[in-house]
């Protein structure tokens, strides 16, 4: 019997077609829904290989019920989503898609910092409603980019990626890792920082740290009040680092000047929230990898990941460093 593999949401057939060839390949056939939860037990059960997405809870109870699961590949370089002690425990391989997206991901950080910054989708929507009557001298004049001070709390591939960008723009760049990082700081000019230092000193504060016990809730309603109230917050990597609510009330209070937003607590955020009702917020829909080319990578690096495990080799990107190939 050929090995089942479950892939979480429709991917293209020619992505899936190497797969196909010598495995039996089922996917939830929506490209715009979620696989419902009772779906993805069931599927998990007959499962050797599972591609899953970054919306999905793959915790202890899907991993319990894949008592033949071998390989999860999580459609993204983050694995919050993955419990990845149990799967340890259990043997199996978690593997990620760091690199492949590391640019494009850099490049939508940075637009929509200067979305934020120059006021881009305001003055966008300005002009196509019609309320563009005249020049005036300060017509939704913004904040400078040029010359100031980018702070980037997790200095990692992305963030290193965003502060080679930030060169360009003469930026001073701070950062804050639980590591020093030579390489940028030598490559790029970058500082080394305390948390309080970078968010007291920059102009910019670009969060792209992971989602861990340590990062949950890190922006509180006191670390945006030490901000500088010019001072503009960027998340590029997942909403729960921060408080929703202080968020809000910072915003609305003017202790921080604006937010740009690719990731929220609750994905997708419901219309009606209230950080979407401020005018000094980006909103978009968790779309930093999203450029046709990083994500048909992203989608090869699984498929690629999942046949090497399935063939007994090592797989190229693995989260769980303790897994021993069997
Ligand atoms: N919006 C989107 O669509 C996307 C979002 N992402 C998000 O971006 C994140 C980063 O990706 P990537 O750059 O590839 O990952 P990396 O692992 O390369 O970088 C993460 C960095 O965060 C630092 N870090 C980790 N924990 C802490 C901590 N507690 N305090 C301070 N710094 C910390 C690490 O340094 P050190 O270990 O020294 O602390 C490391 O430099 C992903 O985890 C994901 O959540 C990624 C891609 C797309
Ligand atoms: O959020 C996206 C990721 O790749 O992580």
């Amino acid at each position: 019997m050929k090995p089942y593999i479950y892939i979480t949401r429709k991917l293209p057939d020619h992505i899936v077609e190497p797969l196909s060839q010598k495995y039996e390949v089922h996917m939830w056939e929506r490209e715009d829904v979620p696989v419902p939860r009772e779906t993805l037990l069931e599927e998990a059960k007959k499962a050797d290989a599972l591609l899953t997405m970054l919306s999905e809870r793959v915790d202890e109870e899907v991993i319990e019920v894949g008592e033949n699961v071998k390989v999860i590949a999580n459609l993204a370089v983050g694995f919050d989503n993955v419990n990845v002690d149990a799967a340890t425990r259990k043997g199996i391989a978690i593997c990620n898609t760091p690199d492949v997206l590391t640019d494009s991901t850099a490049d939508l950080t940075v637009a929509l910092l200067m979305a934020t910054a120059r006021r881009v989708v305001e003055a966008a929507e300005f002009v196509k409603q019609g309320q563009w009557k005249s020049w005036s001298p300060l017509l939704l004049a913004g904040h400078d980019i040029h010359h100031q001070t980018i702070g980037i709390f997790g200095m990692g591939s992305i963030g290193e990626a965003v502060a080679k960008r930030a060169t360009g723009f003469d930026m001073n760049i701070l950062y804050h890792n639980r590591s020093r990082k030579q390489s940028a700081e030598e490559r790029l000019g970058a500082q080394y920082c305390t948390f309080d230092e970078l968010v007291a000193k920059s102009d910019f504060v670009v969060c792209l740290a992971p989602l861990t016990d340590e990062t949950r809730n890190i922006f509180t309603k006191d670390v945006f009040k030490r901000m500088k109230r010019s001072a503009i917050f960027i998340n590029a990597s997942r909403g729960p680092l921060v408080d929703e609510e202080a968020l809000y009330r910072a915003l609305k209070n003017g202790d921080i000047a604006g937010a740009g937003l690719d990731v929220f607590v609750q994905e997708p955020i419901g219309a009606d929230h209230p950080l979407l009702t401020l005018p000094n917020v980006v909103a978009l829909p968790h779309i930093g990898s999203s450029s046709v080319d990083s994500r048909s990578k992203m989608m090869e690096l699984c498929v690629e990941n999942i046949d090497l495990i399935l063939s007994g080799k090592e797989p190229k990107t693995l989260v769980n460093k303790q897994w021993v190939l069997k």
